[in-house]
């Protein structure tokens, strides 16, 4: 099982939560057995428990002496304190004693107390004549008791010799095998009870008050009870503690990993677990691990250490009722295994379905805005609602099915109480069982019965959370494809002349993991400090993978980057972003405030370089016109903001951490013309030190760099300024034509005929960037 892989390093809370149970359960075994001491004992034998009595009447001690073996009998005597002033005597022996004597006494007792119900002088003396009988009756009733019967036996003794009468003190050990032998199967029984009977007499001869003894031995018994149900329940409740304490902490280092895992991903890790599944696979995935943890330390420790136990002591408790358990676990097997079979399957859905879901859900979430412009929000109703039912359906079906498990089990549970009270009744009415005895085997009988039950229901749930420890482990095993370069390998700047910031490109070729065709081939290109470099060309033609490959977001299939003469791939990847400013086209603010946005690259920077590099991405209008400036919040993704001034704190949060090379990858799109040349003219002027490298549509952003790249279809298909390539390069002529007029390309003949509105815009912003360009 993978979820068991996650308890490692936590060997001390699992020996602990093995240890807790381990108590908690053997308290829990004893309260059967001290309930079964309440009522046997306690009840029955009122609160007398061995035949050993604590006080004594001395005639009686030498009345049980008659019947005990001579050893016994003087460790007996030697155990006894010598009579008080009432006669009686006291046991003076320890435990062990006790138990040596248990046996002998018992029996001893057990003769004595039938005796002194009454013998029928026939049954004592039946090998004598009748007229000798008569004689006995004479002196002492129809029955002799036990005083009785030694005297007259002396008197036999001492008559002379030659007496017909064959009586003796021998005939004693005769009568004591013939009533022991009277006893039956159910001896042991008779024995303890008759004995008790003859303790209850000696304790009353004593002086002492039964009830007092019977109240005393059900207080301590009540005691015990009490003491180990609360050590039972203190047991409980630290395992729990245990158990929670240690699988959050275990769902917090995952969640930890996890997160720390998908922070060093690529985009090409990205896209293969997609976001919603790392999602589910963060928050619901090590929910189920967590809870199914919680239940391994509490529960599926717990229930074997008290199945066994319980086990143990059915096994050991003689009722021969041992089969009832047996025909009550093949059933409950079978129940399971029934439900097992419908509900596993289900089960190992469960987690692709909730991904689904959460996809689902959070596409239209994010994509909110189109399904209402294309008023779509009823196909995207029914196309959550059909994710939700199949989720929903799951959930039923699996829920009804273990709801029936419930009835299922306590139908067998309370087969087995009626089987055993219905067998065991019988023992008990032929006296070979006692009520107590049978009340604790039921007790232990149902804990078997439950410890099987709970561990067969967890084993329906492991596979869920077995799937969910798969999903987590899956991400955790999975390595970013761009590696830190070796310590060996590794060069480094940043500390000593640092990097200067020429970015060159040496025949790359691009080729997507999943894809067929490379996407750039053969680029080549060199980016210079104080230099911009544009990069124009026809949507899809690979312009944004192109800069992607520069702080190394993939890496380049072919060929290689490097910076100031090193291959990227030698710098250290936190150096190397830290030297490449990159403004991504697709806009994205954290939740926080203006401040927190444009310092995120270095949150300790001055607030001198937070407003320089607001200023340059002409941002400082919109910021100061706020109440709160820079503490304006910003809302997750930035969007309490407009796009312009959303790309704006983009531009802002890159330039803050003066760059050594700033890539602006489609980034002054949502700028209008004027802030677009202004900021670019800024930019030239207060950046003048880094490599610009800006990818945009508009001929207008980078009519004026120093080198323009024309990318068609992964290749470079034109290079040089503009003038050169309205010359030499049909495809950028092409672009051009379409945005502005002949005559603004200084171009002879007619505008193409496609020519519009923003062709008009761009026109009259040209005039503007006239004065601001380099
Ligand atoms: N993650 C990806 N996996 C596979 N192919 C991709 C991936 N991202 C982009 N592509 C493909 O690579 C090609 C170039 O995409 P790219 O985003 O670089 O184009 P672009 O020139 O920046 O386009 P635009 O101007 O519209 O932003 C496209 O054909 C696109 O379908």
């Amino acid at each position: 099982m993978k979820i068991f892989k996650f308890l490692k390093g936590h060997g001390i809370n699992f020996l602990i939560a093995l240890v807790l149970l381990f108590a908690q359960a053997n308290c829990e075994l004893t309260l059967p057995g001290l309930m079964s001491n309440i009522v046997d004992v306690g009840i029955s034998q009122g609160g007398i428990e061995s035949a050993v009595p604590d006080e004594i009447p001395s005639d009686q001690l030498q009345q049980v002496a008659l019947f005990m073996d001579a050893d016994d009998a003087e460790l007996m005597e030697a155990s006894y304190s010598g009579k008080d002033a009432n006669g009686v005597r006291s046991f003076a022996g320890d435990d062990e004693v006790r138990s040596r004597l248990e046996e002998p006494m018992a029996e001893a007792e057990m003769l004595v107390y039938q005796i002194n119900q009454g013998i029928p002088v026939e049954d004592w003396a039946a090998a004598e004549g009748a007229e000798t009988l008569d004689a006995i009756r004479a002196q002492v009733g129809d029955t002799v008791d036990l005083a009785e019967l030694v005297s007259l036996s002396e008197a036999f003794a001492s008559a002379e010799a030659g007496h017909p009468v064959s009586m003796g003190p021998g005939s004693l050990s005769d009568m004591r095998e013939q009533l022991v032998s009277q006893l039956g199967d159910n001896g042991d029984t008779i024995i303890e009870s008759r004995a008790i009977e003859f303790v209850k007499d000696a304790y009353r001869e004593a002086g002492l008050d039964l009830n007092d003894v019977q109240t005393g031995y059900l207080f301590s018994e009540g005691m015990t009870m009490l003491a180990y149900a609360l050590l039972s329940a203190l047991c409980a409740i630290l395992a729990a503690f245990n158990a929670s304490k240690t699988s959050a902490a275990i769902a917090r280092d995952l969640r930890h990993d996890l997160y720390e895992r998908v922070l060093s991903f690529s985009p090409a890790e990205m896209e293969k677990f997609s976001a919603a599944s790392l999602i589910t696979r963060a928050t619901n995935d090590i929910q189920q691990i967590q809870m199914v943890l919680v239940m391994c330390l509490r529960i599926v420790l717990f229930a074997p250490c008290m199945g066994l136990g319980a086990v143990v002591r059915v096994l050991t408790t003689p009722t021969g009722l041992e089969w009832i358990l047996v025909v009550a676990i093949v059933a409950i097997a079978i129940t399971i295994g029934i439900l097992m079979g419908l509900t596993m399957p289900k089960f190992r859905r469960m987690q692709s379905l909730v991904d689904r879901n959460n996809l689902v859900a959070r596409e239209i979430v994010t994509g909110i805005m189109p399904i209402r412009a294309f008023g779509r929000q009823d196909y995207e109703q029914d196309r959550y609602d059909q994710a939700n039912r199949e989720l929903t359906n799951t959930y039923i079906f699996t829920n009804r099915c273990m709801t029936f498990l419930m009835p299922a089990m306590l139908i067998v549970m309370n087969a087995t109480t009626i089987g055993i009270v219905w067998f065991g009744g019988h023992g008990v009415d032929a006296g070979g069982l006692m009520v107590g005895d049978l009340m604790a085997y039921i007790n232990y009988v149902m804990q078997v019965i439950m410890s099987f039950m709970i561990l067969t229901m967890i084993s329906v749930m492991l596979p869920r959370a077995d799937v969910a420890a798969e999903r987590v482990q899956e991400v955790l095993a999975t390595y970013s494809s761009i590696e830190d370069p070796s310590p060996e390998t590794s060069v480094s700047r940043e500390r000593e002349e640092g990097w200067r910031g020429t970015i060159a490109y040496n025949d790359v070729s691009f080729t997507y993991p999943d894809a067929s065709e490379p996407t750039l081939e053969h680029i080549s290109f060199t980016a210079r400090p104080g230099k911009t470099t544009a990069i124009i060309g026809s949507t899809g033609c690979g312009k944004s993978t192109l800069v992607q490959l520069m702080p190394r977001l993939y890496d380049v299939t072919e060929g290689s980057i490097t910076l100031d003469g090193v291959d990227i791939r030698s710098i250290g990847l936190k150096e190397l972003r830290r030297s490449i400013g990159y403004v991504p086209q697709k806009r994205m603010l954290f939740s926080g405030t203006i401040e927190s946005n444009i310092k995120y690259g270095d949150p300790s920077m001055p607030d001198a370089d937070m407003v320089e590099a607001a200023s340059i991405a002409q941002a400082t209008e919109f910021i100061d016109a706020k109440p709160d400036g820079y503490q304006s919040p910003i809302a997750q993704g930035g969007s309490n903001v407009s796009g312009g001034q959303n790309q704006r704190l983009s531009i802002a949060r890159a330039l803050a951490c003066r760059p050594k090379v700033l890539v602006f990858d489609d980034s002054f799109s949502a700028l209008d013309y004027k802030t677009d040349s202004v900021l670019r003219a800024e930019l030239a002027e207060r950046a003048s030190d880094a490599a610009l490298i800006i990818v945009a549509q508009r001929i207008a952003t980078i009519m004026h760099a120093d080198e323009i790249l024309v990318l068609d279809d992964g290749r470079i298909v034109g290079r040089g300024t503009h003038e050169e390539l309205l010359r030499s390069c049909p495809e950028y002529l092409e672009i051009a034509k379409s945005q502005l007029s002949a005559d603004e390309l200084g171009l002879e003949g007619d505008a193409p005929a496609e020519q519009g509105a923003v062709a008009e815009g761009a026109a009259s912003d040209a005039s503007i960037l006239e004065g601001g360009e380099r």
